[in-house]
């Protein structure tokens, strides 16, 4: 109910709706968030689930090189515009475009802006170019915006734009740019944190392992979304690491109402509210012994009773994740990959790793894994010494 997000600098283009604090809470977000929300159906996700499988070996063809070297840092080329916002919103002076425009920081904000929003524009112009509506997958279920065809996100927004709908080009460029940062800082960083406890972890790796080789039944053809479906105990592993390490480690709301807690206590209409997903799924109450990584905790019968919003990488609400189902299809294909090929041995413990939020929690210092490649003789998947 509560859907508007703190005050914060004015709206940043760069990131689209991303980051517009204030100003982004009314009715452009209902009227976008209403618009978009069926691109994000399971339907569209497995329909593209080629491009997961596609991508996640590519990734694997590339760290076939890093099994040469003592240690791999995992973490990929920070997003640096999550840096510049979290500086900028340390310092609320710098709110203030009229201060702000004179800053070094503006000027590298300029420099990002510019390669992202070419580059955006870029896969919208490719995309209009080749975009016939006879190519686009029908599901006769869906009357959203009138329209019966469900489409991927770009498609849809094009297709609305023909047929009428009040958005602009800047608009489609806006969502596409906030889709591009949301949707990728935040799933490599929830990789690469796996990857790292996955290492610290050979039982689990183990029964990663096994899961794999038992839904694929030996065979070395790509994953399909069912088999990725069937992989229980990847699901378990995959939340057990949004839990300790929520890529998004804390959010901000603004009451739009008077709000009395179950305890009894007020808190007025237009407070600011931060709410600690990181603290939150630390909190012994909810997880006991919580550092430990085990994922048996989201087994079924451990989860009974347990406060449905105790566990919010996602965060909850209207104002949720758009992308939560995609993100999890996307993860559970990275990591399923990468362990189908590879043995990950620790270097780096995860209790030694500084974190800090760049908007998405990142670390301080490198995330050493060792790769090596996992032989498969007569079996697929024989293990290598650890
Ligand atoms: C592990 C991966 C991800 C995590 C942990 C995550 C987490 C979150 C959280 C906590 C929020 C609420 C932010 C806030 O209230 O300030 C959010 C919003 C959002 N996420 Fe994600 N996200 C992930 C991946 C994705 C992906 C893959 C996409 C798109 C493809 C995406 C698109 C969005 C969008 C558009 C919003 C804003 C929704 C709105 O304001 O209505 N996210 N995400």
């Amino acid at each position: 109910r509560y859907i508007s997000k703190i005050p914060g600098p004015p709206s940043w283009l760069l990131v689209g709706n991303t980051f517009q604090f204030l100003g982004s809470s009314g009715d452009k977000w209902h009227t976008r968030r209403k618009m978009l929300t069926p691109a994000f159906h399971f339907n569209i996700i497995q329909q593209f689930f080629k491009c997961f499988v596609d991508h996640s070996e590519q990734l694997v063809e590339r760290l076939q090189e890093e099994c040469t070297k003592p240690y791999t840092d995992i973490p990929p080329l920070v997003t640096q515009m999550g840096q510049l916002l979290s500086v900028r919103i340390g310092r609320p002076w710098l709110f203030l475009n009229c201060i702000y425009q004179f800053t070094a920081i503006k000027k590298e904000q300029n420099l990002l802006i510019n390669t992202l929003h070419k580059f955006s524009k870029s896969v919208i112009e490719n995309r209009k170019q080749s975009f016939a509506e006879s190519d686009l997958y029908v599901d006769s279920n869906d009357e959203q915006f009138g329209s019966k065809k469900r489409l991927a996100m770009l498609d849809l927004l094009l297709t609305l734009k023909n047929s009428g709908v009040q958005i602009s080009d800047e608009g489609i460029r806006e969502e596409v740019d906030t889709f591009m940062f949301e949707g990728h800082d935040t799933t490599s960083a929830g990789i690469s944190f796996a990857l790292i406890l996955i290492a610290n972890h050979p039982n689990v790796q183990e029964k990663l392992a096994e899961e794999i080789k038992s839904v694929m039944n030996g065979s070395d053809r790509s994953f399909l979304f069912s088999d990725i479906q069937q992989m229980h105990y990847l699901e378990l592993v995959v939340k057990e690491c949004l839990r300790l390490y929520p890529s998004v480690p804390s959010i901000g709301r603004k009451t739009d109402y008077d709000i009395v807690t179950s305890t009894g206590y007020l808190i007025p209409k237009d407070t600011i509210v931060g709410v600690h997903i990181y603290s939150l799924h630390h909190n012994p109450i909810f997880y006991p012994n919580p550092e430990k990584f085990d994922p048996d905790r989201f087994l079924p019968e451990n989860t009974k009773g347990r406060h449905p919003f105790s566990y919010i990488p996602f965060s909850a609400g209207p104002r949720n994740c758009i992308g939560q189902k995609f993100a999890m299809v996307e993860m559970k294909t990275a990591i399923a990959t990468i362990i189908r090929n590879f043995v990950l041995l620790p270097i780096d413990k995860p209790v030694n790793l500084t974190l800090i939020s760049h908007m998405v929690l990142k670390t301080s210092d490198e995330m050493r894994i060792k790769i090596r490649k996992r032989y498969k003789g007569s079996e697929l998947f024989t293990y290598c010494n650890i």
